[in-house]
C-alpha cells in the first residue's frame, strides 16, 4: 500500500472516530466485507479476517486512544511469549479471542464488534492457526504494514506451527503439483476450460467461494442454461468478408461488447489478484471494472494501469452514507470512470455449498449456541436502506462519471434506473449467488425487449447484462435483444487464476474469434445490425 493511501486511512480512522463510529471507513484492499449476516457467517469465511485495513486503522487509533479494551491475557503483557497451540485452542470464544497468522499470535478479543466481516466469522475461527485462509485473501506484507507489534500477543510455538501447518501443506502439495501439469495458455480453447483447470489449482475454499451459487443454485445454472433456449434465425448470402466487434461501453472504446464483471477476493485464486485481469485487460483493451471488496484496492489498480487504461469501480454502499460518501469521493479521485452501485445486496445471499464445506472442515465444538444474535443478520457494507434516491446523491458527488445500476432483475426496475438519472443498468443476479430463483438475466431482458422497447433503442443510456454468458454466441444473443455489453465474472477469474494475465488476454481472444465466426455465420458485419428478428426465443 502506498504511503498516501496509509495516510488516508489513519485520517479516516480519526474521522470515524469523531463521528463516535466504529466501523469501516472506506474501500480497503483487504477484501473484507463488513459485518455478514449471522446466518452467513461462514458465507464470509472467505473474508474471515479479512481484517480490513482501513478497519484496523480504527481499531489501532481506538485502542492508543484507549477507548477499546486491550488485551487482557497474561501473554498480551509478554509479547515475546511462546504460546503453544493448546493455550491458543481455549481462547475460542467472544470472551476471549486469539488466532494465529504466520506463528505470530494476536488477540483479537476488543475487535470483535468493530470487524467489518462481522464478529461471528471470527469467533467461527476463534482459537486456530488461520494462515493459509488469511493468506489466500490478503496480500504478503498486509499485517506486518497495518498492524503495530503491540498487538501480536506471542509466537505460536514451533512444534504447534508444524502441527497447524501439516494440513496446509498436503493442500499446498497438491496444488503445486496440478500447476505442473498445467497446460500452457494456447492449448485453452473455451472459457470453460479456464474452469474445469483451475479448479485443480484452487484450494477446497476458493474454489467454493468463486463457484458456489445461493441457495439450491437454481438461478446460477440457470444463468447458463437459459441461453441454451435461445435460437438462431441466420440470414445468408451477405457478404460477410469483414466483420467488426468493436464497440463502446460507457463512453470506453472496447475491441469486443464484453467487459470484466466486479468480483471479490481474487487473490485467493493467485497472488496478484485483480492486478493480473488489469494486466490482461490493458493489452487487450477491455473495461475492467473493479470489486469494492477486491483483494488489491482501487489505490494499488490505478497505480498499476496504463496511462490511458480506464477502471470502473464498483460500490458496495455503506448504510452510512456519511462512509459511503468518503467512499465515493476517494475513489473519484483516483479516477474511477464509472461507478457500479450493486443493488442486489442488501443482505447476503445463502451460499449453502460453501456454508456446509466450512462447517465441514470447521465443526462448532459441542455445547456453542447455534442461535445468534439478529444484530449480524444485516451488514454495513451491503446497506439495507438503498433507494432510488441514492442514484442522485451519488451522482451529486460524483459529477460527470457514469453511474450503472447493477444487479436488476425485473424490467420495470430497469425504467426506474433510467427515470432516477442512472446512465446504464445490469441485468444481474450477481452470478446466482444472491436470490435463488432470480430470472436469469437474459430472461430480464427479454421482458424488457417485449414489454420497454424504447429503452433500448435510446444509446445515451447502455443495458448490460451478466450470469452465466460464457460463449460468443451468448453474447450475440444478448445484443440482438437490445444490450450493448455483457460482463463475464467467473471466466475471468478462473483465466486469472492459472495463467494470470495471459489468461485473461486469452479468454479475450477466445471471446473475439467466436464472435468473429458467430457474427459471420449470422450474416452480420456489424454489432448494430444485430437484432431480435435474428433469433428465436419461443422455448425461452
Ligand atoms: C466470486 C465472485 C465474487 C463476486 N463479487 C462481486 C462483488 O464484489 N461485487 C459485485 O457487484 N458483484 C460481485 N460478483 C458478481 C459479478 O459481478 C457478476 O454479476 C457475476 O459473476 C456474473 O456471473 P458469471 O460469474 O456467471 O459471469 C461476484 C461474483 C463471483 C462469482
Amino acid at each position: 500500500m502506498s504511503s498516501r493511501s496509509s495516510r488516508y486511512l489513519l485520517g479516516a480512522a480519526r474521522q470515524a472516530r469523531s463521528c463516535q463510529s466504529r466501523a469501516v471507513v472506506r474501500p480497503y484492499s483487504n477484501g473484507s466485507p463488513a459485518r455478514a449476516s449471522q446466518s452467513n457467517a461462514r458465507d464470509w469465511s472467505m473474508m474471515l479476517f479479512g481484517v480490513s485495513i482501513g478497519g484496523l486503522a480504527l481499531y489501532l487509533y481506538e485502542r492508543r486512544e484507549g477507548l477499546v479494551p486491550a488485551a487482557q491475557s497474561e501473554a498480551a503483557k509478554k509479547p515475546s511469549s511462546t504460546i503453544a497451540a493448546k493455550e491458543l485452542e481455549k481462547h475460542n470464544s467472544r470472551e476471549s479471542l486469539w488466532v494465529a497468522i504466520d506463528g505470530d499470535v494476536y488477540d483479537l478479543t476488543g475487535f470483535i464488534d468493530h470487524h467489518p466481516g462481522g464478529s461471528q466469522v471470527l469467533i467461527d475461527h476463534a482459537g486456530k492457526d488461520v494462515t493459509s485462509l488469511f493468506k489466500g485473501i490478503h496480500p504478503p506484507g498486509t499485517i506486518e504494514k497495518n498492524l503495530e507489534r503491540s498487538d501480536k500477543i506471542g509466537r505460536l510455538d514451533p512444534q504447534s506451527i508444524a502441527i497447524s501447518n501439516q494440513k496446509d501443506d498436503a493442500s499446498a502439495e497438491r496444488i503445486k503439483e496440478a500447476r505442473k501439469k498445467l497446460f500452457g495458455v494456447d492449448s485453452i480453447v473455451t472459457l470453460d476450460d479456464f474452469e474445469k483447470y483451475a479448479k485443480d489449482v484452487l484450494n477446497i475454499r476458493a474454489w467454493e467461494y468463486f463457484s458456489t451459487g445461493a441457495e439450491t443454485e437454481t438461478a446460477l445454472i440457470n444463468n447458463k442454461t437459459a441461453y441454451d433456449r435461445i435460437f438462431f434465425r441466420p440470414r445468408v448470402m451477405v457478404d460477410v468478408t469483414y466483420v467488426d466487434t468493436h464497440t463502446q461501453i460507457l463512453g470506453v472504446d472496447s475491441p469486443i461488447p464484453v467487459y470484466v464483471s466486479p468480483t471479490a477476493s481474487n487473490a485467493l485464486g493467485q497472488p496478484l489478484g485483480e492486478i493480473a485481469v488489469t494486466r490482461g485487460a490493458a493489452s487487450t483493451g477491455i473495461l475492467q471494472i473493479l470489486s469494492h471488496v477486491a483483494s488489491k484496492s482501487l489505490d494499488e489498480v490505478m497505480s498499476e494501469k496504463q496511462d490511458k487504461q480506464k477502471v470502473g469501480w464498483q460500490l458496495y454502499m455503506n448504510q452510512d452514507r456519511s462512509k459511503a460518501e468518503e467512499e465515493i469521493k476517494h475513489a473519484v479521485e483516483l479516477g474511477a470512470q464509472s461507478i457500479w452501485l450493486t443493488v442486489d445486496t442488501t443482505v447476503l445471499g445463502r451460499r449453502i455449498r460453501q456454508m456446509q464445506g466450512e462447517a465441514e472442515r470447521n465443526p462448532a465444538p459441542n455445547g456453542k449456541p447455534l442461535t445468534q444474535p439478529a444484530t449480524n443478520i444485516l451488514s454495513q457494507r451491503h446497506a439495507s436502506n438503498l433507494t432510488w434516491k441514492d442514484i442522485a446523491w451519488i451522482k451529486s458527488l460524483a459529477p460527470g462519471i457514469p453511474v450503472v445500476v447493477k444487479g436488476v432483475g425485473a424490467w420495470e426496475d430497469v425504467v426506474l434506473a433510467k427515470e432516477n438519472g442512472a446512465d446504464a443498468v445490469v441485468l444481474s443476479n450477481h452470478g446466482g449467488r444472491q436470490l435463488d430463483f432470480a430470472h436469469a438475466p437474459i430472461q430480464t431482458l427479454y421482458e424488457l425487449h417485449k414489454n420497454s422497447p424504447d429503452i433500448l433503442k435510446d444509446r445515451s443510456f447502455q443495458v448490460f447484462v451478466d450470469g452465466g454468458i460464457r460463449r460468443g454466441t451468448d453474447v450475440l444473443k444478448a445484443l440482438c435483444l437490445g444490450a450493448s455489453a455483457v460482463g463475464l465474472g467467473r471466466p475471468f477469474i478462473y483465466a486469472a487464476t492459472g495463467w494470470g494475465s495471459d489468461g485473461v488476454e486469452k479468454a479475450v481472444q477466445i471471446m473475439r474469434k467466436e464472435l468473429e465466426v458467430s457474427m459471420r455465420l449470422l450474416g452480420v458485419t456489424k454489432l448494430d445490425q444485430l437484432r431480435p428478428e435474428l433469433l428465436d426465443c419461443s422455448k425461452l
